[in-house]
Order: structure tokens, then C-alpha cells, then sequence
């Protein structure tokens, strides 16, 4: 960075010096059409931009002739104060001046870039500069240093670029050899997988750099992926899925009972992905109370009390997304007066997949504390009747007050037993059944979920949802 600053500076002062030279030029170095370019005739000139451009291109021109001059002339200098010959630099000298001169005509104003390339060719300390940013770029340095080895004429820059292009090889060639070596590194590492001994994985995995068992824990899922030809010959297919469930373990902190039912539940190419969206907290969503406001006024009167909001997807017409808020989302006068519910984004879906109509009877079996029960009720628009049921009286009364809040007026809340509640009431035309569930959805809020669960916490949820659903068809 430093020496290209330099080189722009040096460039600056060029424009400032071709330009006083110039005039002492005189008119016969330049073309006919490029001769008004004196101050008296500025004032025509730039009245149409058409002229100005004109002069815009003598200008560079002139630039780019005396540059080459003044640099030129700092070498002779500096090579007379050198002892050196400099009989060669003023036939140099000689040569470019009748080149500015001849070609006058033909030059035509170059993008900067492009004039710096060419003067590179003669100036070794220019090409330098222009070559320092490629320093990182292989491919491209190799093919600049290409041309400029066949394209130049003189040998001073000609050393300089061999000398660079040199470096810049050997740069290559280390790098290339670096990452050959890891190439191999990794693939003898997939050879070889480290098992540890059966008392080793559990008493030594919680130390081990995390880092080494996201690798292993790659390189075993790449093993079970392909198992016939990248197994060790000595190693079973349970060898290679207990050191998975054990690293999986550690990395993510589960018991090995609820990695054990992960396991058996997703396929090796999601099980990481199902984990690694476990450790990412899920948007603050809401859904747009419509039996009270519009979507599109709520998030007005939420921007205007300072949260940022968006639509939450194409697939819902009633979701908002809260990306953050200077006010307590659960607090706002928009919330009290009952414009909209707190709401997962997911628990919109199986309402929209039950479908109320208006006019209908539906139970939501399971419902406190209402968030699926109210979306049921509005899209029901406050018609038919609702029967809100929850097994427990205390999250029963949220169901109430949620109801009253947002308005539902077709709505009944009843605290019965899921297990028994056709034994009271029944005909009805949709059902919904969120039953109690083992919270493993839900790790992502909860993540003391990883090691409270037992197989007795399962079988107990199992049980109550089968008992529930088949109660719910009944009614
Ligand atoms: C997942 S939550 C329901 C969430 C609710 N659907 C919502 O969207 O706000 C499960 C509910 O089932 C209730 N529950 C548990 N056992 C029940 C039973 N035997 N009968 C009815 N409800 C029960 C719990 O009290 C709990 O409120």
C-alpha cells in the first residue's frame, strides 16, 4: 500500500509539472486541431462540451509526453551522478522525445491504468509499484510477468520483473506444496480414525479440543456413508456409530440416552444439521390478531413505537417478524388491547393445516395457553363455537384471559381431562390435538432438555398422546 501511495503521489506531481512544460513546447509539437488550447481560447471551449473534450484529450496527451520526458530526464540524472556512461540515456532521450512528438496524432488518451502499463515497460520502479497488489494473486501475476518477459525492451525493468516474478513463483510453488501436504494430511486423518479405548471415550472426550471432534465426528459420518470401502477392516459398523453417538454427545452436550433416540430418528446426512439448528435461538414472531387489526396497521404502530418488524414469509398473510424493539414486546398498548399473540412461526402451521371454517364446532383439545385456539377462533371469525380444553386449571385461566383479550367471542374454555373429554361432549367437526410432548422441538428454547429426558419421560408422553388423539376422534 505504502509504495502505491507513493506512485501516486509521484504521478501528481507529474500532472503538475508536464503541464508548465508544455507551454515552453510551443504549437509545432501538436496536431492543428489540438492547437486552441491557450488560456485565451478556454472560454469557447468550455461553452461546449464537445470542445472541452477535445481538450480534455490534449491535455493527456501532453501529460503522458512529458511525463515520459521528466522521468526519463531523473534517470540520466541520477545515472550521471552514478558515474555511468549516459551516452545511451540522451539517445534514449532523443528517441521518446521524437516519439511524443510523432505520435501526437495517433496517441489517443488511455485509461490510467493503461498508461502506467505501458510506461512500465521502461521504468522498472513503475512496473514494481502497479505489481504489488497481485502479490496474493498467482494466476494473474504469472500471466502479467509473462508478457512483460516478451514485451520488453530494456533490461533495467527486465531484471526487476524477473527478480519479482522469481519470488512470486516460488510463492506459488510453496503454497502449491502446502496445500498438497494437507490434501494428504486430511486424507491419511480419514484413514485413520483414532478410537479411543472403551473407558478413554467417556473419561477423556470431555477435554479433547472440540475442534479435533467435530472432525472425527466428519470423518466417522463419512465412513457410515460409505461403509463397504472406507471402513477399517477390523472395525464394525457399531464401533464406528458408538464413537459417533459418544463425540455427538460431548460436542453438543446431550445424554446419551436422547442422542441414542436422535440417532434412531434422523438420517446421518441431517442429524447435524437437526443439532446445529438446536443451538440457534429462533426469531421473535407474532401473529396479527384480524378480529381486531390488519397486518399491515399493526406493523405500522409498531415501527412507530420503535420496532423493527418485517412480514414474516410469503406462506402467511397474518405473521410478523420482530428483529428487535426499544419496547417489551409483551407489553406494548398494541398487545394489551389484544392486536396480536407472541407466537412461534411453527405453531401457525397446524392450524392452517385443520382449516376451520366459520360456522363450525372445533375442539382444540390441549390448548392453554390459546395461541393455536385464538388463530383457530379468527379464522373462524368469531363464528361457531370453540371449545378451548386444558387438562390443567392454572394455564386453563391464560386460555381466558388471552381469550378476552383478543376479543374471541365464540369461544367456551373447559378444564377436563384430554384422556376422558368425549365422555362430556362430542360432536364435533375439526379437532386439534397439541398434546404434552417431550419438549425435544423445543431445545433450541429450552436447552436443559439435552439431559433431563429419560426413556420413562418418553414412554409417559407416548402413553397421554396416544390416549388424547384416540379420545379426540371419539369426539
Ligand atoms: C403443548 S401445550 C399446548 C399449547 C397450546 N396448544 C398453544 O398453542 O398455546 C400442551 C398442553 O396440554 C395440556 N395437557 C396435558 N395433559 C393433558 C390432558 N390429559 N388433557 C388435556 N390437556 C392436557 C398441558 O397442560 C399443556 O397446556
Amino acid at each position: 500500500m505504502g509504495r502505491r501511495k507513493k506512485t501516486d503521489e509521484k504521478s501528481a506531481k507529474q500532472i503538475r509539472g508536464p503541464g508548465r512544460k508544455a507551454k515552453k513546447q510551443g504549437a509545432p509539437t501538436f496536431p492543428k486541431e489540438l492547437l486552441p488550447a491557450d488560456s485565451n481560447e478556454k472560454k469557447k471551449l468550455s461553452s461546449r462540451g464537445k470542445q472541452r473534450a477535445r481538450k480534455r484529450l490534449e491535455k493527456d496527451q501532453l501529460k503522458e509526453a512529458n511525463k515520459k520526458n521528466s522521468k526519463l530526464a531523473t534517470r540520466v540524472t541520477k545515472r550521471q551522478s552514478d558515474g555511468e556512461s549516459n551516452e545511451d540515456e540522451e539517445e534514449e532521450q532523443q528517441e521518446t522525445n521524437g516519439f511524443t512528438d510523432e505520435n501526437q496524432k495517433w496517441l489517443k488518451p488511455k485509461k490510467k491504468k493503461e498508461l502506467f502499463d505501458d510506461e512500465g515497460e521502461g521504468e522498472g520502479e513503475e512496473l514494481m509499484d502497479e505489481e504489488v497488489p497481485y502479490d496474493d494473486e498467482f494466476d494473474d501475476m504469472e500471466s502479467t510477468t509473462d508478457d512483460d518477459e516478451d514485451n520488453d525492451v530494456d533490461d533495467e525493468p527486465k531484471l526487476d520483473i524477473e527478480k519479482k516474478s522469481k519470488k512470486l513463483r516460488e510463492k506459488q510453488r510453496q503454497a502449491k506444496e502446502r496445500s498438497e501436504q494437507e490434501l494428504l494430511t486430511n486424507i491419511q486423518q480419514q484413514e485413520k480414525i483414532q478410537f479411543p479405548s472403551g473407558q478413554e471415550v467417556t473419561k477423556d472426550a470431555p477435554q479433547a479440543d472440540l475442534q479435533l471432534i467435530m472432525h472425527r465426528i466428519r470423518e466417522v459420518i463419512n465412513v457410515l456413508n460409505d461403509f463397504k470401502t472406507k471402513r477399517e477392516p477390523n472395525r464394525s459398523r457399531k464401533d464406528y456409530l458408538d464413537l459417533l453417538r459418544q463425540d455427538l454427545c460431548n460436542y453438543y452436550s446431550y445424554n446419551d440416552f436422547l442422542m441414542n433416540k436422535l440417532l434412531d430418528l434422523f438420517p446421518l446426512a441431517e442429524i447435524i444439521d437437526f443439532l446445529e439448528a438446536n443451538e440457534v435461538q429462533r426469531p421473535v414472531t407474532i401473529r396479527t390478531n384480524t378480529l381486531k387489526t390488519r397486518r399491515r396497521d399493526l406493523a405500522q404502530a409498531l415501527i412507530n413505537r420503535g420496532v423493527n418488524v418485517d412480514p414474516l414469509d410469503k406462506w402467511t398473510k397474518v405473521g410478523l417478524v420482530i428483529y428487535n424493539s426499544q419496547v417489551p414486546i409483551g407489553a406494548t398498548p398494541e398487545y394489551l388491547s389484544g392486536h396480536y399473540m407472541l407466537q412461534g412461526a411453527s405453531s401457525f402451521l397446524p392450524v392452517m393445516a385443520l382449516a376451520p371454517q366459520p360456522n363450525e364446532r372445533v375442539l382444540d383439545m390441549c390448548a392453554a395457553p390459546g395461541g393455536k385456539a385464538s388463530y383457530i377462533g379468527a379464522l373462524m371469525r368469531n363464528s361457531g363455537i370453540l371449545v378451548a380444553n386444558d387438562a390443567n386449571k392454572d394455564r386453563a385461566k391464560a386460555i381466558i384471559a388471552n381469550t378476552h383479550r383478543l376479543g374471541l367471542t365464540n369461544t367456551i374454555v373447559t378444564n377436563l381431562d384430554g384422556r376422558h373429554f368425549s365422555e362430556h361432549m362430542g360432536g364435533f367437526d375439526r379437532c386439534l390435538v397439541d398434546a404434552p410432548c417431550s419438549g425435544t422441538g423445543v431445545i433450541s428454547k429450552d436447552q436443559a432438555v439435552k439431559n433431563s429426558k429419560d426413556e420413562k419421560d418418553i414412554q409417559r408422553c407416548f402413553t397421554a398422546q396416544r390416549q388424547i388423539l384416540l379420545n379426540a376422534i371419539d369426539a
